[in-house]
Order: structure tokens, then C-alpha cells, then sequence
């Protein structure tokens, strides 16, 4: 990657055909380094394909930081080592600083206040963006369980601080805001002495990443009780076992990008890492590419595709949400209003992607309206070019530079914010669309 990018300008991509091999899974990734240190002393856990990026170079930094023993050739290897401490962390530090990484926040708050056994406290903070991203609904449980938490500057957002405390028994959380934080406590209560019932109240949402967290547990020896959509046993004392080698999977979500790419652009193209095995809620948008009339084959591992006519989708995206911001701009490609319903949390993510979509859409000419859920995108008869705002958002970078396939382009600000999750995303982009 150029570190030297303050911007990009991306104009008349050509075809994006050949073979891309995904990145890890940010979200794999992260569970997977969590749950491999929570695994018993003594045993150690080798991680293949991680993703290294700010969001998991946080996780690992984190790690570090409370003395779990990582064994990582370099900045760039996938490959990692974790030996287990069993959650009897060797170091305490004062504070954790996790950027805008919410599956190293909300998982480590959950799993802090299982573990924690000193007398001195740890806070868990983050960047600007991360102070005003709610954990409120995640707060409000453990603190219900017994933790004492503190938050320093506003009730329900990071920093909060965690001492020893919590205890089992009945938790009700709304997961309406995130998945995140039921994913967190899946991962958390199994660690303690007493046995638990976790409650979902609310609309839950991003619910396959509930299904990756509750299938990764299982790799990792931990049972859950799945009574039902709303409700889990969680038997205490439990105690993470490594199942010795861990491959991380592709990114799906960043499998996005390229599904969109050549469905614009033609392809053919092979998308390597993902597949009908996947354990990741995106790999649906597979589907909706297929459903908008591009030529998309599903493999166990791999996914192949071919452009076409293509026409917009009126959808329901709450279980895509990161996948879904891909289709607001794969939208202004096909023919009709592309309506993305249901992703009301888009506001607490990186930046509010409701609102940052908006307003980058219409620079490019196309008609939009926003509500409080839902946005509805309908292209201009002719797209211009337009200087893209990122709002330290990746996605926002990611999305907005398949406007590089209309003959007007496009120009991105800061697109090495992609490095959240996808370090390398523009120089396979212009591998991929170089002229032959
Ligand atoms: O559990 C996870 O790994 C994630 C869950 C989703 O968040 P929400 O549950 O907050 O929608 C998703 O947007 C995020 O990128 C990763
Ligand atoms: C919402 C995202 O990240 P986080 O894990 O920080 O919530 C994302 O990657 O789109």
C-alpha cells in the first residue's frame, strides 16, 4: 500500500477479473485470538490466515498487553501462536487502548469482568469514534451481574473501568443496538463459577454473528444451551479447550467488494477464502448479487462471478449490515431504487453510515432519501465525479471506490483508512482492474 495516499483518484476501471484471495476475518479473527488465549495453560493454539489489521493488531496488542504469550513472526504474518492462560492474566495493566475495534471492546469488557482477579482495576477505552459508540445495553447486564463497572466520562461508553465481581445468574439484554454485546457475553459467561441464563429482549440484531459466535465456542470446547431464538443456558466453570490449529476463513464482508466489482465491471473473477462453508453471515450478499442478475456461483471455498444487466433490490439487510453499505453503491450501477431497509444501527458504527452515505451519494449525482432505518438510493441518469468524504469509515472507503468503474471516477479521501480491516484493498483493486 502507498502510505503516501491522502487521496486516491480512481477512473475507468476496467473488467477486475482474475483470481482475489480474501483476507481473514476481522471478526473470526478477533474471536479466534480471544478464545485461543482463553484456552488452559499449557495449551497453545496455532492461527493460520489471521487477518492483520488495526482491528486485529488491536486485539493483539491487547493480549499482549495482560501478558498472554503470542508468538508473531512479524507486522504482516498471519500465522500466530497463542498459548493459553486460561483467563488467569499475567500481567495487569492500568488500560487498554483498543481503538474503534468493537470486537475487541465489547468482547474483552464481557470477558474482563469474568476474569478479573486483581485489586487493581483496568479500563478499557478507545479512540474518539470508539467514546461515542454506545456499550450501554452490555453496561447495564454486567452490571446487573455484579461487576462494578464505571464509565469515566458518560454512562453507557467507553472508558469504563472493570474490577472483579461478576457473578452468575439471569441476564437481559437488549440486542437491539448490537449483536456485539450478546456475542460478548456468550463468550464471557461459561468462565464463571456459577452457571447463567442469557435473555435477548428487543429486535435482535446482526444475528448470524451470533450463530459464528456460538459455532467458534464449540471449536473451542465450550457448550451453550440454545433453548430457543431468545434464550441460552450457559453452564459455569467452563473451560476453553484449543482445538491445536485454527484457520481463519476469508472476509465476507470484504468479499463484498469484489463481488460488486466484477458484477459491475464483468469479471470473470474468482473470490478465494469464502464459500458455501462459510461461517459468515455475509456471504449472503453472494445471493443478492445473483438476485440482481450478475452470474455468481457458490463453491464450498470459493465464489465465482460474472457481470450482467443488473437490476436494483428492495431488501432487508439487518442480518448484512457491513455487507449491505457495499449494495448502497453497487446500487448506482443497476437499473431502479435500491432500497436498504432495516440497518438503523449504521449510526453507531464507524461513523453515522446513514447519514455519511447520504451525503457522498448525492455528491455523485444520485437522488436519495433517509430515514431513521432505511436509506433509498436511485442512480442519476449519468454519474459525476465526485470527491468522497470517509469519515474515518473503511467501508465508506471500500464502496465508494466502485465509482472508479463510471466513466466520471471518483476521488477518496483518506482511503488508507481501509487498514481497519483491509490493508491491502486499493493495491488488489488496481491489480485486479489494471489494463491487460
Ligand atoms: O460480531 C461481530 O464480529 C460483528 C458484528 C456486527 O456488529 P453489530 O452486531 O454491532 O451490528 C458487525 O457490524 C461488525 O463489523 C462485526
Ligand atoms: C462495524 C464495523 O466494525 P466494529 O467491529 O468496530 O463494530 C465494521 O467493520 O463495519
Amino acid at each position: 500500500m502507498n502510505t503516501e495516499w491522502a487521496e486516491i483518484t480512481l477512473k475507468n476501471l476496467r473488467q477486475c477479473q482474475g483470481e482475489v484471495i480474501l483476507p481473514g476475518s476481522k471478526s473470526i479473527a478477533n474471536r479466534a485470538l480471544l478464545m485461543a488465549a482463553l484456552c488452559d495453560q499449557g495449551q497453545r493454539t496455532t492461527l493460520t490466515n489471521v487477518l492483520r489489521s488495526d482491528d486485529t493488531d488491536r486485539m493483539i496488542e491487547a493480549l499482549q498487553a495482560l501478558g498472554v504469550r503470542l508468538e508473531v513472526e512479524s507486522a504482516t504474518s498471519t500465522t500466530v501462536h497463542v498459548h493459553g492462560c486460561g483467563g488467569h492474566w499475567p500481567q495487569q495493566p492500568a488500560e487498554l487502548d483498543l481503538g474503534n475495534a468493537g470486537t475487541a471492546m465489547r468482547p474483552l469488557l464481557a470477558v474482563l469482568s469474568a476474569t478479573w482477579q486483581a485489586d487493581a482495576r483496568i479500563t478499557l477505552t478507545g479512540d474518539a469514534r470508539m467514546q461515542e459508540r454506545p456499550v450501554a445495553a452490555l453496561v447495564d447486564a454486567l452490571v446487573q451481574g455484579g461487576a462494578p463497572l464505571q464509565c469515566s466520562s458518560q454512562w453507557g461508553y467507553p472508558p469504563v473501568r472493570i474490577a472483579a465481581g461478576l457473578q452468575g445468574g439471569t441476564f437481559t439484554i437488549d440486542g437491539s443496538a448490537s449483536s456485539q454485546y450478546i456475542s460478548a457475553l456468550l463468550m464471557a459467561l461459561p468462565l464463571l463459577p456459577q452457571d447463567s441464563v442469557l435473555r435477548l429482549v428487543g429486535e435482535v440484531v446482526s444475528r448470524p454473528y451470533i450463530e459464528l459466535t456460538l459455532a467458534m465456542l464449540a471449536r473451542f470446547g465450550i457448550d451453550i444451551i440454545v433453548q430457543n431464538d431468545h434464550q441460552f443456558l450457559i453452564a459455569g466453570g467452563q473451560r476453553y479447550q484449543s482445538p491445536g490449529h485454527y484457520w481463519v476463513e476469508g472476509d465476507a464482508s470484504a468479499a463484498s467488494y469484489w463481488l460488486a466489482a466484477a458484477a459491475i465491471a464483468g469479471g470473470p473473477l474468482t473470490i478465494r477464502g469464502v464459500g458455501r462453508l462459510s461461517i459468515q453471515g455475509d456471504v449472503a450478499f453472494a445471493d443478492c448479487v445473483a438476485q440482481m442478475g450478475a452470474k455468481v456461483t457458490i463453491h464450498d471455498e470459493y465464489i465465482e462471478v460474472e457481470g450482467a444487466a443488473l437490476y436494483a433490490l428492495d431488501a432487508d439487510y439487518n442480518a448484512i449490515p457491513d455487507a449491505a453499505m457495499t449494495m448502497a453503491t453497487l446500487g448506482l450501477f443497476a437499473t431502479g431504487t435500491t432500497h436498504i431497509r432495516n440497518v438503523a444501527n449504521w449510526r453507531i458504527k464507524e461513523t453515522d453510515r446513514l447519514a455519511a452515505m447520504a451525503t457522498e451519494l448525492r455528491k455523485v449525482g444520485a437522488q436519495v432519501e433517509e430515514t431513521a432505518s432505511s436509506i433509498h438510493i436511485t442512480p442519476p441518469a449519468e454519474l459525476r465525479h465526485g470527491v468522497i468524504d470517509t469519515y474515518h469509515d473503511h467501508r465508506m472507503a471500500m464502496c465508494f471506490a466502485l465509482l472508479g468503474f463510471s466513466n466520471a471516477g471518483v476521488t477518496i479521501r483518506d482511503p488508507l483508512c481501509c487498514a481497519k480491516t483491509y490493508p491491502t484493498f486499493f493495491d488488489e483493486l488496481l491489480r485486479l482492474t489494471a489494463a491487460e
